[in-house]
Formats: structure tokens, sequence, C-alpha cells
């Protein structure tokens, strides 16, 4: 497919999403399905124009002074993929499958609009009703931490020291690019790529079906790290779901101790027996009934609450939920931490850690949650982790942001990760 067939499909797509209210893969799934014609590198293609369209998209509608999926699809060339107007129409006059044209109105708004001029929600590309949230956590670079949650998200892997290391991985995925990563360390990276490139497949790699290595954001990683199980500890991973972070601890604990994992939805669960033999694992026991955990009530050193939240420290993976999100959401989750929190913090032994995560970088959901917490169970309290964290990583990498109580923020713009927040509790003794 030529270039004016590929945002045609786009397009399509796009306005599928609006009509419908569906998840992206699933929009882009059934174009495929029904233009079979279309290879792997013109899907990839379609899907990067659908992506970054929905990243920016209240700053592209604003420029184009037009939200349609059409106007939305040249924003994505003409600011983001390097194409000027010119370029377009020559390539679009001689191509029966290319999108109709601009309208005179698009064309005269985007010659003569500065982003600097639009509402700074605009700007940031993020919903008005959660710029006070933003605002709240970041003070004045707020702005910049919406724009970098805009942007497109790199590939991270983590190496299984169970079965590899990361220069054996990173030696095996050499033709993809991949690198070691900046802060996790365990980590490696494959760059996020530009215009149409698409990023390899390396689920399909031997390597991968081996078990040398998973799919994990650097920032899960980081934060699985500070959670610093030691080899003998018994760990409760409470809300465990795919197993992303109980694989991590797992490892980091050279497969002693033991890390319980245990989530109250059993499908989110089931990925993880797959996941832990493809690892090596021998150390995890996996409860989908929260009466197996009975036993185990204060006996936990360490009891992660990887908390069902709002993803809003994904929006670079996840763009379409940046634009589904309600406050009505918003509530329901804030309801649903304060339950996890609660029910798992009787797992932790005098003594003992909870450590609270989330992917999110509301404060809502965050730093008021832990306050919360505390307040309501004077026997924990935050212990801050700044100083571990060149402890674990060095000093020479890019820090965190960090609040005086010791918990700690991720994000695209200071870590170069999805935003996650950290906070370790103690119980006391
Ligand atoms: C952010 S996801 C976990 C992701 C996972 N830890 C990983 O690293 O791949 C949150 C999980 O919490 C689970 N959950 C929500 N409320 C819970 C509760 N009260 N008890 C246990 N699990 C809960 C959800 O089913 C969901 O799988």
């Amino acid at each position: 497919m030529r270039l004016g067939g590929r945002v045609t499909g786009a397009i399509e797509v796009l306005a599928d999403i609006e009509a419908r209210k569906r998840p992206v893969a699933d929009a882009l799934k059934d174009w495929g399905l029904a233009h079979r014609f279309a290879g792997s590198g013109d899907r990839a293609a379609i899907g990067n124009i659908v992506y970054d369209a929905l990243r920016m998209r209240l700053s592209h509608a604003w420029l184009m002074d037009d939200d349609s999926p059409t106007a939305l699809a040249y924003a994505v060339l003409l600011r983001q993929w390097g194409f000027s107007k010119d370029a377009l129409d020559a390539d679009f006059a001689e191509d029966k499958f290319a999108p109709p044209a601009l309208t005179d109105a698009n064309i005269s708004a985007f010659s003569s609009r500065k982003l600097d001029d639009a509402p700074l929600h605009v700007q940031g590309d993020i919903p008005d009703w959660v710029q006070p949230s933003f605002e709240a956590n970041f003070g004045d670079g707020w702005l910049k931490e919406a724009k970098a949650l805009a942007g497109r998200p790199t590939l991270d892997l983590r190496a299984n020291t169970l079965k590899a290391n990361r220069d054996k991985v990173v030696k095996a995925l050499e033709r993809s690019g991949a690198k070691a990563a900046a802060i996790a360390r365990n980590g490696i990276r494959i760059a996020a790529g530009e215009g149409a490139s698409r990023l390899p497949n390396v689920t399909a790699e031997l390597s991968f079906q081996k078990g040398w290595f998973e799919v994990q954001d650097e920032g899960s990683q980081i934060v699985a790290d500070l959670v610093q199980p030691g080899e003998h500890d018994q760990v409760l991973d409470y809300c465990a779901g795919g197993g992303g972070k109980t694989l991590a601890m797992s490892a980091a604990m050279n497969n002693k101790g033991q890390v319980h994992a245990y989530d109250a939805d059993r499908k989110r669960l089931a990925p993880i027996v797959e996941r832990l033999r493809r690892a090596g694992t021998r150390n995890v026991q996996v409860h989908d009934d929260p009466r197996q955990l009975e036993t185990l009530k204060e006996k936990l050193d360490a009891v992660l609450v990887d908390a069902p939240c709002t993803g809003t420290g994904t929006w670079r993976r996840r763009p379409d939920t940046k634009w589904r999100l309600t406050q009505k959401n918003l509530d329901e989750r804030i309801a649903q931490q304060q339950d996890a929190l609660s029910e798992a913090a009787r797992f932790v032994k005098p003594g003992g850690s909870l450590l609270y995560v989330t992917c999110s970088v509301l404060p809502e959901e965050n730093d008021r949650q832990v306050e919360r917490f505390c307040a309501d169970n004077p026997a924990f309290s935050i212990t801050p982790v700044s100083d571990d964290w060149a402890k674990i990583f060095g000093s020479g990498v890019a820090r965190p942001r960090a609040t005086d109580a010791g918990t700690i923020t991720l994000t695209p713009a200071s870590t170069d990760t999805d935003g996650f927040f950290f906070c370790r509790m103690q119980r006391k003794v």
C-alpha cells in the first residue's frame, strides 16, 4: 500500500474507535481482518498513525480546528512524521486510495494557529478536568510531564536472571536494536522508532520462548526492584494480575524464599502459570482463592499492593484510555485501592513492609491514598525510599520525583519510563 491508502485505513480505524467507543487494538484487528491484502508493514503504519493521533488528539484537533479522523490523521503526518503539505498533495494526487483532501478551513487554521495560544490542557494533551490533579502533583512542571505522556513509548524487556543475563539477551536481540536500559538493572530497551517504522515482535524470538526475558516496562521493573525482597523473605504479591512483578521479584530472590501470588480476578491471574513455567521459577505459589491466604496473616516480610488504577502513567501505550477516563472511573479506582490496601495490610508481619504501587500519576490515587491509610492505620508509617535509589540503581542515573514524605513517582519526563508511584510503609514491631 502507498501512504495514501495507509492514511485512509487509519482514518477508518479512528472513525470506528470514535463511533463504537472501542479499544484501539480491537479496532485495528478488525480492520486487518477486513483488509487481508494489507501486509504487516501496512498494518504497523496504520497502527502508528492511529496511536500518534490519539496521543495528541487535543492539540492536533485544536491546530486543525477540527477533530474529525481525517484532520487528526493529516495532523500526525504534518506535525509528527515530518511531511510538508506540498509533499502530501503531490503524493496523494496520483493515488486513488488517498484520503479526502484537507478543507480550506483546516488549511487556514493549521497555517495560522500557534499551539502556545491554546488552553494549557490542550497544549499538554490531557482532559481538562485532570489538569488540577497534574498541577497538584507536579507544580510548575506539570505541562512538561503531560506532554511527555503524549510521546511514543519504547519497547522494554527484563532479562530473566534465572535463565540468562542482560548481555546475553542484548546479544540475542542485536538485530532488533536492543540496548541496556539506563536505570533498571536487568532492563533492555528497544527505541520507539519514528513514522511508519515498526517495533520487532520479540515474543516470536527463540530466546523469549526459552524464558530469557520478559516484556516489561522499565518503570514496572524499577518498582519491583524497589521492593528489595531478601533471598529468604516471604513475600505476597496481593494484586498479582498476569504476574509481571511476581516474576521480577522471584528472579531478584534468586528462586529462594517464597513469593505468594494472589489476585481477586482469576481470569487476570490465569496467564501467570505459563509465564512462571517459561521463566523457570520455583519459589512462587499461586493462590486464586482468598481462603488460601488465611494462614499467612501477620506472617509476611513484604506485601506488595500493585493496585488497580486509572493507568494515567501508561497513556503513551494506551492513549484511547486517556479520553475515556471519567471522574466516576477515578472514584471507583480510589475505592478499590482503599479496599486492596486494607485487605493486604493484614498479612504484613510486625516490622514488615507494605509496598503500594500504581501506574498512575494522579495524587488522588497515590500520595493521598497512603496518607489516608497511615492516618487510619497508625501501626503503619511511610519509610522514605529516595536513599535506596542510588544504592540500587547507582548515583549517575536519572532520579524520580520524590516527596518530603518519602514517596516517589516515575514519569516519562523524569525517568524516561511509564508513570509509576511507589511508597514503602513499615509496620511497627
Ligand atoms: C495493576 S493490576 C496488577 C498488575 C500486575 N501486578 C503486574 O505487574 O502485571 C491490578 C490488579 O489488582 C487486582 N485487584 C483489584 N482489587 C483487588 C483486591 N481487592 N484484591 C486482590 N486483587 C485485586 C485486579 O484484578 C488487577 O489484576
